[in-house]
């Protein structure tokens, strides 16, 4: 059987450009030519044809006038195109693999299903769980996937301070050097989310986005708060995804700062893209430095809006249909200075070409000139790279270390008190910080109902504390009995378990803990559905169609108990880089002031 595809399959452009020369000029065989094609140029923004594509070594030899292949050496093989539009291979340029629940080698399946061949993820949720280590081992699995994959190095580990919260992983200024020096993938700073430090100049911050402008490398970013925006561009950072409507997008494309449109799961709190691109389609921006990025997907999304959904988004929105190919492609490239490569049908480019149907949905993926996918289906080539992917390292299955005493609800207060709740209403992105006076019933579930409140605890999961757990309250979660937790825990990963009763928190933390891993669903002593989640409590090692129909379950299970946001917001409820209010291992964290404050207040 031959050899499994991957990114390395594909020999550099300097040792190919005397063959390519060759066969786009018909002094040499192509190994592909695909005929009767319209060809959807991200250079110009236009869709023409028709036209047919010459493929040589895994690259692009020439886009030629249909039928001039008949009048150069034979080629090894034609594809008829039947009029379909050939576009280049996408590109995200902000994604986080491990949000998808699968390794790199799995998350290939399901971006190539939806023509996504290149992408720039950053890994800094492994790194918050097994620091260099964890980062070093998804590097190697990147290597072995059949799919480009080139990491923004994380910057933010842990995502605050140990002040605020108990992390795996504490990337340093000297460890994200290394990282740069160790890995030629390593083409970018990942997501810099202590924004407030960054502008506050804050000497560790300003020492790591150092190690990358000092190598020439570009710093990502992730802010909220139009006042941060001038202190953040002048400090080095050039792109980010978190523009959550059109004023902040102006603001940031007019400082310098690329701007990722983030699309995803309209019920999910990633799909920010309908307000921000109204700094294009309505303020009159130019789309040449907007790109658009998924950022998160659990494995059901990552099959039913990928990229190629985000594109069609943001035509749905207004823009041209090349356009946001485009932006979805070679502007992702052209960002990280690797447009020679990626994000276009050119000649010399890397022959990652998608043939679209007029609706542009994904018909084909030739990765390197192989065919993975053909007719929405992956081609037994591709079933046999699988067949290869990674395994992680032992101690990547042993990353969930829990306190053997657990206590996870605070003491019933003896009268009335305001609680500082963390208040749950869609999206899911920023989470209103609410006072709630409470009048304490007999017990806490007549208190629980009376007010609308969830218990919430956050339990440390990296055995770098003496069992540090996190007692509080979720205002408007609407979970209707039991508990629901989750060992992905945006982005220090210390277990998050709501509920109204302990016993079936205890059972869901005592779930994740058996599997070292999961996302759980539990109501009357019973786990309703379960995602186990071993690798780093984060992965499956499981491929991506069988977690997505674990995954439907456990929505399905999600939805049944009432919670008022979907999984892929409950997870973030410790992203304590988010406005208002979120809870760590450390307590309370309020956002952008990055204090702690009590549950309770007199
Ligand atoms: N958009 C985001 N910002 C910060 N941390 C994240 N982890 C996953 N997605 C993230
Ligand atoms: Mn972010």
């Amino acid at each position: 059987m031959t050899r499994p595809v991957t990114r390395f399959s594909t020999a550099p452009l300097w040792q190919m450009t005397r063959q390519l020369a060759a066969v786009a000029g018909g002094r040499a065989a192509a190994d592909l030519v695909i005929t009767d094609a319209r060809i959807l140029s991200t250079y110009t923004d236009r869709i023409s044809g028709p036209k047919e594509i010459w493929l040589s070594g895994g690259r692009i030899a020439a886009v030629k006038d249909p039928g001039a292949h008949r009048s150069a050496p034979q080629p090894k093989a034609i594809y008829d195109a039947r009029g379909g539009i050939l576009a280049p291979g996408l590109v995200d340029p902000h994604i986080h693999i491990e949000s998808s629940m699968i390794t790199a080698c799995a998350y290939a399946e399901g971006a190539l299903l939806n023509g996504t061949t290149t992408i720039f993820c950053d890994s800094h949720e492994i790194g918050n769980v097994m620091d260099v280590a964890g980062i070093e081992a998804m590097l190697e699995d990147a290597r072995l996937a059949p799919m480009s994959i080139f990491l923004t190095v994380p910057s933010t580990v842990p995502a605050t301070s140990p002040e605020l919260e108990t992390a795996g992983g504490d990337l340093t200024p000297e460890k994200i050097g290394a990282l740069f020096d160790a890995w030629p993938e390593a083409v970018a700073l990942g997501e810099k989310m202590d924004f407030v430090p960054v502008v506050m100049g804050d000497p560790r911050s300003h020492a790591i986005i150092a190690e990358s402008l000092k190598r020439g490398r570009p710093v990502s970013g992730h802010v909220y708060g139009r006042e941060f925006i001038p202190g953040y561009a002048a400090s080095g950072v050039t792109d980010t995804h978190e523009a959550i409507d059109r004023e902040i997008a102006n603001d940031m494309a007019d400082a310098g700062i690329w701007v990722f449109l983030r699309g995803g799961n309209p019920s999910t709190p990633w799909n920010s893209i309908a307000e921000a691109i109204g700094a294009i389609t309505k303020d009159g921006a130019s789309p040449k430095r907007f790109c658009v990025c998924t950022d998160d997907r659990d494995a059901d999304d990552l099959l039913t809006f990928g990229q190629d959904w985000v594109v069609r988004e943001a035509i749905r929105l207004g823009m041209a249909p090349a356009t946001a190919w485009a932006m979805g492609s070679l502007h992702g490239a052209t960002r990280f200075g690797m447009d020679g490569d990626f994000g276009a049908l050119g000649g010399g480019r890397r022959a990652d070409v998608i043939l679209l149907n007029d609706d542009l949905k994904v018909q084909n993926t030739w990765y390197g000139g192989e065919l993975m996918v053909e007719g929405g289906k992956i081609t037994p080539l591709l079933d046999h790279c699988l067949e290869a992917r990674y395994t992680y390292p032992k101690a990547a299955y042993q990353t969930v270390k829990l306190p053997a005493a657990r206590s996870l609800l605070p003491e019933l207060p003896a009268g009335p008190v305001t609680v500082n709740a963390i208040g749950i209403e869609m999206p899911g992105i920023a989470l209103p910080h609410r006072k709630v006076p409470v009048t304490p019933g007999k017990d806490w579930a007549g208190t629980l109902a009376a007010h609308s409140l969830t218990h919430v605890a956050v339990i440390e999961r990296h055995g770098k504390s003496d069992g540090n757990i996190a007692k509080g309250f979720l205002h408007d979660f609407t979970l209707k009995a039991g508990a629901v937790a989750s060992s992905v825990g945006h982005d220090s990963h210390n277990i998050i378990v709501a509920g109204l009763n302990e016993a079936d928190m205890l059972l869901a933390v005592a779930e994740i803990e058996k599997h070292q891993g999961g996302i759980a669903v539990v109501r009357d002593g019973e786990v309703k559905a379960f995602v186990a989640l071993p690798v780093a409590g984060l992965m499956s090692d499981k491929r991506v169609h069988e977690v997505a129909e674990e995954t439907r379950a456990l929505k399905a299970a999600w939805e049944e108990a009432g919670c008022a946001i979907p999984y892929m917001g409950f997870n973030l409820i410790p992203l304590s880089v988010i406005p208002e209010i979120r809870i760590t291992d450390k307590g309370l964290v309020t956002v952008p002031q990055m204090a702690i404050v009590p549950t309770f207040e007199a």
